[in-house]
Formats: structure tokens, C-alpha cells, sequence
């Protein structure tokens, strides 16, 4: 696998949240001003080690692989499982990028997976971005980032589906801050594919990680400055992706 070579520019990713227009993304957890830097009366999710570690992981090197199974309350990465599986049937699940004209066919070469916001409505949605909440308050706390909002969408990849090297966020824009990709897929073989290959901030050429998206996996990493790939998946690959923002609203193209 690393003997692929990887060709071609870092391609900056268009805003998708622009995409998506409608009210129910008001709604996204972060929006909410009471949650932002107040302690809530439920009991942490995150222990304040762990979000030592994790700053000083972004700070230090731009990006962190962790396992969040363990993190997360027992249950819910077989519960958002199996909300993806069921929202991967349906007309919800939609091709990232589509509604973009002209640039749909760049975007299908750039990329192949399927998309569907979540709005934190459903039980599993509500705890994982409890979490959310308390990470992107942990890291206001820790590094300044002033982290106002998230967004989170369910991706899946079907065999022969990938995403080329990008970043996700332009330079200076203020907007996507720090990424996050959990995955929720058991069992994922070395021939199943669909690694997360991260490369280095400086030397955007060279590989410097490569993750299995094995449930309860993730990775941090600095939107703007760290670019990544999912190589080709060989079976169906589901996973979760969240922008922590520094807008609070979405900035115009
Ligand atoms: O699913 C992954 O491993 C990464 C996805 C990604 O890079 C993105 O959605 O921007
Ligand atoms: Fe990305």
C-alpha cells in the first residue's frame, strides 16, 4: 500500500456546509450559547488528561490518533452503526458534492463517498455531541482557539470509493479549525482498504500515518494545515466526520 505514490495538489475543500442550506442544521449542537464554556450537570465524557494529551498532540505535531472506544459511553459506536446502516438505504444519504453545477464532475474525481449531516436529534446523535461539546470546550480552555460551533456528518465508502489528498479547511479563513474522523467499522482487515493516510504539514508529499477504520479509532488534526487521503475501500466503510468552527455562521465562497 505505501508504495502507491501519491500524485497532485492538495485540493482544498469547498465549504459543504454551504451545501446543504435548510434549518435543521441551525440546530447543530454548538449553536447552543449556554453550552459553550459551561460545565453541564451531566457527568464529563472527557477526562482532563486526555484533553491534555490531546492538545498538546495538536500543538505539537498537528495531529493525534486515538481510541475512543474505551472514551465513549458503552454502546453508542454500535448505536451510531447502526443508524448509519439504516441511513445508508435511504434517500438521506446523498453524494458529497452534488448540488455544486459544474464542479460535481471534479468533485467526483476527488471524491466518492456519501454524506448525511447529523443534527443531533436522535439519542446516540444527542451523546456523541455531548462529547463534542465538551471537547471543543476542552480545547477552547487548553489552546484559545475560541471554537464556537461543530458540524458532523456520517460518511460511507462503498468498495472502490475514496477521497483524495486534501485539506479541509483554506488557510486564514477562520472556519474549520480542528477535524475529527471516528470510525465504525468492525473487524477491518489489512485488505479491506480505505486507510486514512495522513502526511506531513511541512513536506505535504510525505506519508507520516496510516489508520485502520476500525470502530472506536479516530484522528484530530488541524483542518487547515494537515493534509489526508482515504485510499480505495474494499467493502463498505462507514464513518463520522466533525469540523470544530471558529465562525458562527458559515462564511460566504
Ligand atoms: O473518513 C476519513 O477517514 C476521512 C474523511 C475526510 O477526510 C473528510 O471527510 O474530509
Ligand atoms: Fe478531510
Amino acid at each position: 500500500m505505501d508504495s502507491e505514490k501519491t500524485k497532485g495538489v492538495v485540493v482544498p475543500l469547498v465549504e459543504p456546509r454551504l451545501e446543504r442550506g435548510g434549518e435543521a442544521m441551525d440546530r447543530l449542537a454548538g449553536d447552543d450559547p449556554k453550552s459553550i464554556g459551561e460545565s453541564s450537570s451531566a457527568p464529563s465524557l472527557v477526562d482532563e488528561s486526555w484533553l491534555d494529551e490531546l492538545a498538546d498532540g495538536l500543538a505539537g505535531t498537528a495531529w493525534v490518533e486515538c481510541d475512543l472506544g474505551a472514551r465513549l459511553p458503552s454502546g453508542l459506536l454500535s448505536e451510531l452503526k447502526r443508524e448509519v446502516e439504516i441511513l445508508d438505504k435511504t434517500e438521506a444519504m446523498t453524494r458529497a458534492g452534488i448540488g455544486r453545477g459544474i464542479d460535481l464532475l471534479k468533485d467526483r474525481s476527488v471524491r466518492r463517498d456519501k454524506i448525511v449531516w447529523m443534527d443531533g436529534a436522535s439519542a446516540p446523535q444527542a451523546e456523541l455531541f455531548r462529547f463534542f461539546d465538551q471537547v471543543r470546550d476542552g480545547l477552547n480552555r487548553r489552546l484559545f482557539l475560541g471554537l464556537k460551533r461543530y458540524e458532523a456528518h456520517y460518511s460511507t465508502y462503498q468498495p472502490g470509493d475514496f477521497y483524495k489528498r486534501h485539506v479541509d479547511s483554506f488557510k486564514g479563513r477562520a472556519s474549520r479549525m480542528i477535524s475529527l474522523v471516528l470510525y465504525l467499522n468492525d473487524n477491518w482487515g489489512l485488505e479491506d482498504g480505505g486507510e486514512l493516510r495522513v502526511f506531513d504539514v511541512v513536506d505535504q508529499e510525505s506519508p507520516v500515518g496510516l489508520l485502520r477504520p476500525e470502530t472506536g479509532r479516530a484522528a484530530f488534526f488541524l483542518s487547515e494545515s494537515v493534509p489526508h487521503e482515504v485510499l480505495p475501500a474494499r467493502r463498505t466503510r462507514y464513518s463520522i466526520a466533525c469540523w470544530f468552527r471558529q465562525d458562527e455562521v458559515p462564511l460566504p465562497l
